[in-house]
This record gives structure tokens, sequence and C-alpha cells, in this order.
């Protein structure tokens, strides 16, 4: 069975609300991509070089990006001479199972639970990309799962940033040990690693500063952050991850490798996916960064976040070309 006819199988007329809210967060997306793939059938008479220069340029508008984007269009022309591929909607079917391999060529690993006392996960990433209402979303989600969670106000860079988690704490009942203006993050967390301990709370979320001015001091500062995590609760921090905002395209990628040189980062949480129309960037993440897109965030409340899964994100930004089927 082609990955079209899976897909349609396993997403047509489900009117679940969770995959409600995936569709439409992705609505931007798909109505650029599905549009430009069926500008290209316009045109289209046979995978020729004009083809493949103008598929490497839809790939490019969904912020794809050049290396990913090339690696794509390259695998397309391989697949479809192989498989003698003649038709539009085979390539189109051909290009969507290009981009399913290459997400799911890396396995990706089950989250890291602590199974002896709290998981303590980090939030990084620059300012603004999301952190603070990532974390408060991924606190209703782990709440819903009956979890118990803290929360820990470690940015205290920002002017505001301990007040904004404060009252996202109060609204979702949560306990958020608060850190001093200009102190240091690093004391917060020890706070937050005993509370957790003593109050036998099962995760604990550590809300950090996104600072991104100097390396050396950022891996400094992340490093320390490690350090006094791993003291309180051994093997913590169990999971970091990297909050990253899907509308700076390319420029996302860079700061994440600037923080993937400088600490152990487990994962991708990409938001404001709903405000953008170059969602492609999730095949580029993984391409080049080679970390699994564990959620997507879809909106500013707190019921905004999906795990992210493969299949519905294609689904999402192709479902218009199964109508074409
Ligand atoms: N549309 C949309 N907006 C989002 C999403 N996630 C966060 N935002 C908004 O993005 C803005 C910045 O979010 P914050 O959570 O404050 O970002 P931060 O990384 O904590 O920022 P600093 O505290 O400055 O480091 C806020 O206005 C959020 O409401 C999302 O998935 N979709």
């Amino acid at each position: 069975m082609g990955i079209f006819s899976k897909l349609k199988k396993t997403f047509s007329g489900k009117q679940e609300k969770d995959q409600d809210r995936y569709l439409s967060g992705l609505d931007k997306t798909k109505k650029s991509f599905s549009e430009r793939i069926r500008r290209l059938a316009l045109g289209f008479s046979g995978v020729d070089e004009e083809f493949l220069e103008e598929l490497m340029i839809v790939l490019l508008e969904a912020d794809i990006g050049i290396k990913t984007a090339q690696k794509i269009v390259d695998e397309v022309e391989n697949r479809a001479m192989d498989q003698k591929l003649k038709s539009f909607h085979e390539i189109s079917e051909c290009l969507i199972e290009v981009m399913h391999d290459m997400y799911c060529e890396k396995e990706d690993e089950p989250f890291h639970e602590n199974s002896d006392g709290p998981t303590v996960i980090l939030m990084v990433g620059v300012n603004g990309s999301g952190k603070t209402t990532t974390t408060a979303k991924l606190t209703k989600q782990f709440q819903e799962e009956g979890k118990s969670v803290v929360l820990a106000a470690a940015d205290t860079f920002r002017a505001g940033a301990i007040d904004q988690l404060a009252k996202w704490a109060d609204k979702l009942n949560v306990p958020c040990i608060k850190g001093r203006e200009g102190g240091d993050p690093s004391a917060t967390l020890v706070d937050a690693c005993r509370y957790a301990k003593e109050h036998q709370m099962d995760v604990l979320i550590g809300d950090t500063a996104g600072r991104l001015q100097n390396k050396a001091n950022l891996m400094k500062e992340l490093e320390k952050m490690r350090r006094v995590c791993e003291r309180e609760i051994p093997g913590a921090p169990h999971e970091v991850w990297l909050v990253l905002d899907a509308t700076t395209g390319q420029n996302g990628i860079s700061q994440a490798q600037i923080f993937l040189e400088t600490t152990n980062v487990t994962g991708i949480i990409l938001t404001k996916m709903d405000g953008t129309a170059k969602g492609g960037i999730v095949i580029a993440i993984r391409d080049l960064l080679g970390l699994p897109v564990k959620y997507i965030g879809l909106g500013e409340k707190e019921d905004d976040l999906r795990p992210f899964d493969i299949d519905s994100y294609l689904y999402g930004i192709c479902e218009d070309l199964l109508e074409d089927d």
C-alpha cells in the first residue's frame, strides 16, 4: 500500500478533537505546500531537469533548507527511475514517501522517565522561542497523564520571566520554585530538585534563560545547571528539550546548532507551527540535527501542544493532495 492510501486509511473521516487541532495548526503549511505542488502538476511532462528544479524551489519555499531539499530531490529522481514512475500522482506520492523515510531513518528514543524519583526536564532555547508557554503546555499534558509537576523558574535573566511562569503555575495549580531576578539559575534548580524529592513529585520542568550572546558563557551556565541537577537527582536532567520557533526557519537551525554544541539536547519542541507556512522545517531539523521533534506547538493556549507524529504531520500538510487521488 502506498503512503497516500495508508494516510487516508488512518486519518480520513476521523473527527477527534486532537486531530482537528493538529490539522488546523498546520493549515498554513498545508495550503501553501499543496498549492505549490499542484502548480507543479500544471506543466508536468515527466521527471526531467526542469521538473526537478521546480520541485527544489517548492521544497525551499517550505523551508526544508538547501541540503535536505537536494537530498529529497535526488531521492525522488532515483526512485522515479527505479520504479518507473510516470504520472504526477505517483511522483507526488513518492515525494511524501521520501520525506517520511527520511524522518524515520533514525529511531526515536522513548521518554527517559526516571523510575527512581522525579524526572527532570530542562527547557532551553533563545528568548521568545516559546519556552515558558511550552513549559505550561507540557505541565498540562503531564497532569492529564496523572503526573504531579513542579516548575522551576530558572530564567533569572529576563525581567518578568519568573512572574510569567508563576502565573501559569497558578493557573495550572502546580508549585513553582522561583529564583531571584539576576540570581543564579542553578540555585533555583537545586531548590526545585529538593522540593521535587521531598514532595515526591513525578516531573520537574526547569524553564531556563535563553541567552546566546556568548557560546562559552552559555556552555558554562548549562553545564552548571546539569551538574547541580545530577548532584541532587542521579541521572538528571533526564531530558533537555530545545524549544525552537518554527517561524524563524533556517535561522532556528543555526541557533539549534549552537545549543547542540554546548549541551546534550535530547529532543526538539517546535513552537508556533500554526503561524508559519514553512512547516517543512521539521524534515530539515531531523535531517540536519538528527534529533527527534518531540512536540509541536499549535497555538498560544495551554492545550495547544501535541506530541509530534510523522504520519499525522504528513497527513496535515498533504491532505489536499490526497483528495486529488
Ligand atoms: N501562535 C503561537 N504562539 C506561541 C506558541 N508558543 C508560544 N507562543 C507565543 O510566543 C511568545 C513567546 O513565548 P514565551 O513562552 O514567552 O517565550 P520564551 O522562550 O519563554 O521567552 P523568554 O521568556 O523571553 O525567554 C508568547 O506570546 C507566546 O504566547 C505557539 O505554539 N503558537
